[in-house]
């Protein structure tokens, strides 16, 4: 795997069929890699902002790209990491309206058709993966947590157990500098522990500008 710790991908979105009707005009393009060097082993691209700005990136995804190849080229690599030890996390920035459900939780039915987004194929590759471990090595027991938080307003809330009070969930610091609910912080042993950490949503209202964010988080 790459040296880079961090990797940044880029997906424009196709317009919305309103926006087509409204006659809204694509102000950026994904432009292939140059071969100039500069990508990571997962390769690499450059947005064009108008006519003469350009910016690198680990990824750039145009309006074609499909759910396969955004999950494929970002996020299958890690899955298969988190399996030798190695913590991940994949989360999504954008302005509202800009795809970061889409990606995430998928624009279908929510299964791994077209459509499905990267929780549903992290989900089943998570399984799948671990079955292929747990069958070559005899004294492998994998254990699989998921936790689905929502940070909204800076109150959170546990999206698997709607009725829980909102303000009982605190998030807290662990002796390690270890963050997370009290639900979250627990002790590792030998097992193997997945956290799939699905959603987080942080929103920032700064006079009339909404920033929404979604995080998915995966570790062992
Ligand atoms: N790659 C894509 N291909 C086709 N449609 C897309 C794509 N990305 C997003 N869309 C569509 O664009 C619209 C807005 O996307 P989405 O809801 O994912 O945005 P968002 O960033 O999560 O917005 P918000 O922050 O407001 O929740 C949706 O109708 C979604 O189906």
């Amino acid at each position: 795997m790459s040296e880079l710790c961090v990797r940044v991908a880029v997906r424009v979105r196709p317009l919305l069929p309103r926006e087509v009707l409204h006659n809204h005009q694509v102000c950026v393009r994904t432009v292939p890699d140059t071969g100039t060097g500069t990508g990571s082993e997962f390769g690499s691209g450059h947005v064009m902002l108008g006519s003469d700005r350009l910016y690198s990136f680990d990824h750039a995804f145009g309006p074609t790209a499909n759910q396969d190849e955004v999950y494929e080229s970002c996020v299958q690599p890690l899955v298969r990491s988190l399996l030798d030890g190695h913590n991940a996390t994949v989360f999504c920035y954008g302005q509202t309206g800009s795809g970061k459900t889409y990606t995430l939780g998928g624009g279908g039915g929510g299964s791994r058709d077209d459509e499905g987004g990267i929780i549903d194929r992290v989900a089943q590759d998570v399984f799948q993966f671990l079955g292929e471990k747990t069958k070559s090595c005899d004294d492998v027991e994998a254990t699989v947590r998921v936790s689905y938080m929502e940070l909204y307003m800076e109150e959170l809330r546990d999206l698997l157990e709607l009725h829980t009070v909102k303000k009982e969930l605190h998030i807290r610091e662990d002796e390690k500098g270890n963050t997370g609910n009290e639900k979250l912080i627990c002790n590792f042993s030998t097992c193997i522990y997945i956290y799939i950490y699905i959603y987080i949503t942080v929103c920032v209202w700064c006079k009339l500008i909404r920033i929404s964010t979604f995080w998915p988080f995966i570790f062992i």
